[in-house]
């Protein structure tokens, strides 16, 4: 794999300080917007300094997407003339990046946007990334953005596999667990909604934002999602990761959400579940590590549709590590691929029925110094144009009925699903 930037030409950056308070979304113009947000702050971006595509690997293991982008990243960067008033993660030259979950798909992309926006700790900055010379300028971001579209009437279709055929599929990997064969895989089902025009990806944005305070709004090249499942967090050496297994919708009423995370809580099958994608970052993080730190027991994450079980992990990366190293060794976690890896891909190529794409795949933004935030792309549909293609999936182990495997997926579907529903 031989891949370069489609425009490789010096970089100059600049990053001032900005008085704007308004908040960040504000900002972004509709076509092709890049955003990574959680609470407020975070960045936006727009405009294509530098764009590389990185091919289907061979290798079915994979690997060569991340490091053939961090090769790309350190040439640029390197290379870039930087003036930075500001100095926080985030400013300066950053790439925003969204790989396949499947080291044999072709979509991974890697983009240096020509403007971005960013806001962290109160303060507000812009970054101009661009050749030399007059160019984009921080005036780029007063001119008022486009007004918001609403998505209009919606027709909804079925995915790559009817709920029948997806149960099937569940049953068969359940047999295969029982079997012996592996521990654990992650099956995801597909879903397709059409509107009468382009959807507007700010509107979405806009919408998963203020319902998922807590989560990472993220878009990329189209993908656009609210995934509450942090891979990587790097600021130094310090790494931090939030690993989620084992989910319950949220109750109706207070007594049955609590009656539900008590169930939760207490659940052999889903503690197998989650002990599984913990024990994955372990083995994944221990040699790049000279520590990694997970709470013992899990905790319980209450979002806006589900409630999982989580927990917080950390990590001091040895020296040399590049931040997508890391990333490169911690995907696929067993929380969307399953346990043992290798075996647990196999079976889902043989049984979902479709190409993942970047569903379930690392997706976040790097800075020059190797700081960053990864997520894995849950909550998430790819948008082109005027169809949306939903994406949600769930663990299966020994103990999985299919039926409630359905019935979480429907409830991981919800996120976006509403996100697209006007009211
Ligand atoms: C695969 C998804 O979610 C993952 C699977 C979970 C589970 O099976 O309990 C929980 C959180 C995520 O790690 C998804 O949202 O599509």
């Amino acid at each position: 794999m031989s891949v370069a930037f489609a425009s490789s030409s010096r970089l100059a950056v600049r990053t001032v300080e900005l008085r704007d308070r308004r908040p960040l979304l504000s900002h972004l113009p509709a076509a092709a917007p890049l955003c990574w947000l959680r609470g407020g702050d975070g960045l936006v971006a727009w405009g294509e300094a530098a764009r590389a595509e990185l091919p289907a690997e061979g290798d079915p293991r994979g690997g060569r997407r991340f490091s053939e982008a961090a090769r790309l990243l350190r040439d640029l960067f390197a290379d870039a003339e930087v003036d930075d008033a500001v100095g926080l993660p985030g400013t300066g030259p950053v790439a925003f990046a969204s790989f396949t979950f499947d080291a044999r798909s072709n979509g991974s992309v890697l983009v240096v946007p020509s403007v971005v926006a960013g806001r962290r700790d109160g303060h507000t900055w812009l970054t101009t990334i661009g050749g030399r010379g007059p160019g984009s300028h921080p005036e780029a971001l007063t001119a008022p953005g486009a007004p918001l579209r609403p998505v209009g009437p919606l027709t909804w279709g079925p995915g790559s596999l009817s709920a029948e055929e997806w149960c099937g599929a569940v049953g068969a990997a359940v047999d295969r667990i029982r079997g012996g064969g592996l521990d654990k895989a992650v099956l995801a089902r597909d879903a397709f909604a059409d509107a009468e025009r382009a959807v507007d990806p700010r509107t979405l944005l806009g919408r998963l934002a203020a319902a998922h305070p807590e989560c990472y709004t993220f878009a990329v090249d189209g993908l656009v999602g609210a995934t509450p499942e942090l891979l990587l967090r790097r600021e130094g050496d310090r790494v931090e990761s939030l690993v989620l297994a084992g989910t319950r919708r949220r109750g109706a009423t207070r007594e049955e959400d609590a009656a539900l995370a008590e169930d939760l809580l207490a659940s052999d099958k889903d503690g197998e579940e989650h002990r599984y994608a913990v024990e994955s970052l372990r083995a994944a993080l221990g040699p790049l590590a000279t520590e990694v730190a997970a709470s013992p027991e899990p905790e319980l994450l209450r979002l806006a549709n589900v409630q999982h079980l989580a927990s917080p992990a950390s990590a001091e990366l040895r020296p040399g590590v590049s931040t997508l190293d890391a990333v490169a060794a911690l995907h696929p976690t067993a929380a969307v691929g399953g346990t043992p890896t290798a075996e647990a891909v196999e079976l889902i190529r043989e049984l979902e029925g479709m190409d993942r794409g970047r569903y379930a795949g690392p997706v976040g933004w790097i800075d020059a110094q190797g700081r960053g935030e990864w997520a894995i792309a849950l909550r998430c549909a790819q948008v082109s144009g005027s169809r949306a293609r939903l994406f949600a999936g769930c663990g299966i182990v020994a103990g999985s009925d299919p039926q409630a495997e359905l019935a979480e997926a429907d409830s991981k579907f919800r996120v976006m699903a509403e996100a697209l529903t006007d009211r």
